[in-house]
């Protein structure tokens, strides 16, 4: 079974704008909502691709409602834990020349909500796959994803994690199965700057020596690097299409990724299933559907 926790849960509010105006009242070209948070979005994706799980997390307020609801009609299975107080955040994604976005901070969780999400993690099984994707409340400790993973390799459980900073860094002496940071933020690592894929090859084999199984790093419409840990170098310079919705196509990724690897159990399918995953994300407004990542795997 496959399950991805999304401690901070969003409603992803897309606005196109012609020429914004800083300091203005712009006026949408068009508005659409969308339920969001990274896990979230790894989920819905798995489920267009036919895979089963589940998504996990904390949902607050009426927006956390509304994203309930939304996760369910993409009948995506859930068992989010509701906080008392608070709203799960709404995350503006504007478009216009330039792509802009504005993430909330999101809820309080407690000691005891994480308590309640322990509970649900204990019953994972040996085999079970787990993402961990996303940002976190600042009320939650940024070892958390760490603190999860703590007795997962007695159990045998994959895990795979998508976070930035010390909420990466922390995990990678737990082993994680796959990580997937962008080049920004792998460069973000290391306090340096990262702009060629023998560059991301450098820096991710750093993060495997840290502890990361697998290191695949996304390049937005330059393509992505994967160095596995079977020791495969593999690299791609990005499919070609017409951008319109580039938010999720990280999760997108990760979500073919993990797809392709377990239909095929190798890291060159996985690789080229993600690649054709982001990108069929990226070529449409919602998140990728089977049949664009089929139409784009034809393409690599
Ligand atoms: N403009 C684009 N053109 C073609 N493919 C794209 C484009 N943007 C993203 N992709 C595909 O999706 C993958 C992931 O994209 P990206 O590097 O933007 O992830 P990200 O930074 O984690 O995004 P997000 O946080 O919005 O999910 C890329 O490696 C690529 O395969
Ligand atoms: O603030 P975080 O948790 O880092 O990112 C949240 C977010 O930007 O990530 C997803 C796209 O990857 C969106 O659905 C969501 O709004």
């Amino acid at each position: 079974m496959i399950s991805t926790v999304t401690l901070n849960p969003s409603i992803d509010y897309l606005i196109e704008v012609d020429q914004f105006k800083v300091g203005a009242v712009n006026r949408t070209a068009q508005e659409k909502m969308f339920p969001g948070g990274k896990g979230i979005n790894v989920s819905i994706v798995l489920k267009n691709l036919g895979v089963d799980n589940k998504a996990l997390g904390f949902v607050a307020g009426f927006t956390g409602h509304e994203i309930d609801r939304l996760v369910e009609e993409h009948g995506v299975k859930s068992d989010f834990i509701e906080l008392e107080e608070g709203l799960s955040r709404i995350n503006v994604k504007l478009k216009s020349d330039e792509e802009t976005e504005i993430n909330g901070n999101g809820p309080a969780i407690l000691d005891s909500h994480l308590k309640a999400l322990y509970s649900q993690i204990d019953t994972l099984q040996s085999g079970d796959i787990l993402v961990l994707a996303g940002s976190i409340p600042s009320t939650v400790p940024s070892d958390i994803y760490k603190r999860i993973m703590a007795d997962f390799k007695e159990r045998d459980i994959h895990v795979v994690v998508d976070a930035t900073k010390d909420l990466l860094m922390n995990v990678l002496e737990c082993g994680p199965f796959l990580i997937k940071p962008n080049h920004h933020e792998l460069g973000e690592l290391f306090g340096v700057t990262i702009t060629t894929q023998d560059e991301v090859v450098e820096y991710a084999k750093k993060l495997q020596e840290k502890g990361a199984r697998n290191v695949l790093v996304s390049m937005a419409g330059d393509g992505a690097v994967l160095v596995s840990e079977t020791g495969e170098v593999l690299k791609h310079t990005g499919l070609k299409g017409e951008v319109k919705n580039s938010v999720g196509a990280g999760d997108s990724m990760v979500a073919g990724f993990i797809a392709g690897y377990i239909q095929h159990g190798s890291y060159e399918e996985a690789f080229k299933m993600g690649i054709a995953t982001g990108s069929a994300s990226a070529f449409s407004y919602n998140l990728a559907t089977k049949e664009e990542v089929e139409a784009l795997l034809k393409c690599l």
